[in-house]
């Protein structure tokens, strides 16, 4: 193969798909990305939060405010969202925990217990719903 003037010896071509939309990731990968995804979304909504507990313990008018704020629709399904993130980030960095002890590196057992995590994830999501409304 020539690259720049150079010739590079290829052992066996490979097909190469770089292309993110038809990439098929397996479960594990999945839950790694969202994992970080999570992370950061718990980083950044910890401002906001503290921001709303700050209002709400400034005054009676403060929480008033606060009240009014988180009593829209909206405000709360982003609330939930943020709820849901944070328990999704707990338990799949359990999980994390546990496989850096050694458990669940087998392909079957890290599929399973994937399955089992975004199970507990979403009981604690119905459970972040009833929280919020
Ligand atoms: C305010 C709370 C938290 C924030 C803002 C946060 C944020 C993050 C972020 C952004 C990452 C991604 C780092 C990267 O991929 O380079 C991360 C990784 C991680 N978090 Fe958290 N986290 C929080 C709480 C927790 C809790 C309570 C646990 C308990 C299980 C946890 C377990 C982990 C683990 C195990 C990783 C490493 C995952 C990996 O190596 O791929 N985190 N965290």
């Amino acid at each position: 193969m020539e690259l720049s003037g150079q010739t590079v010896k290829v052992n066996k071509p490979r097909p190469v798909n770089l292309d993110l939309q038809t990439i098929r990731f397996p479960l594990t990968a999945i839950a790694s990305i969202l994992h970080r995804v999570s992370g950061v979304i718990t980083f950044v909504s910890l401002a906001i939060l503290l921001w709303l507990l700050n209002l709400s313990l400034s005054s009676p008018d403060g929480f008033a405010a606060a009240a009014s704020i988180t009593d829209s629709f909206f405000v709360k399904f982003v609330l939930w969202g943020v709820l849901t993130a944070l328990f999704y980030h707990i338990v799949l960095g359990v999980r994390h925990l546990l496989m850096d002890l050694g458990y669940f590196e087998e392909m079957d057992t890290g599929i399973a217990s994937t399955k089992v995590s975004f199970a507990i994830v979403a009981v604690l999501a119905v459970f972040a719903g009833g929280l919020v409304w």
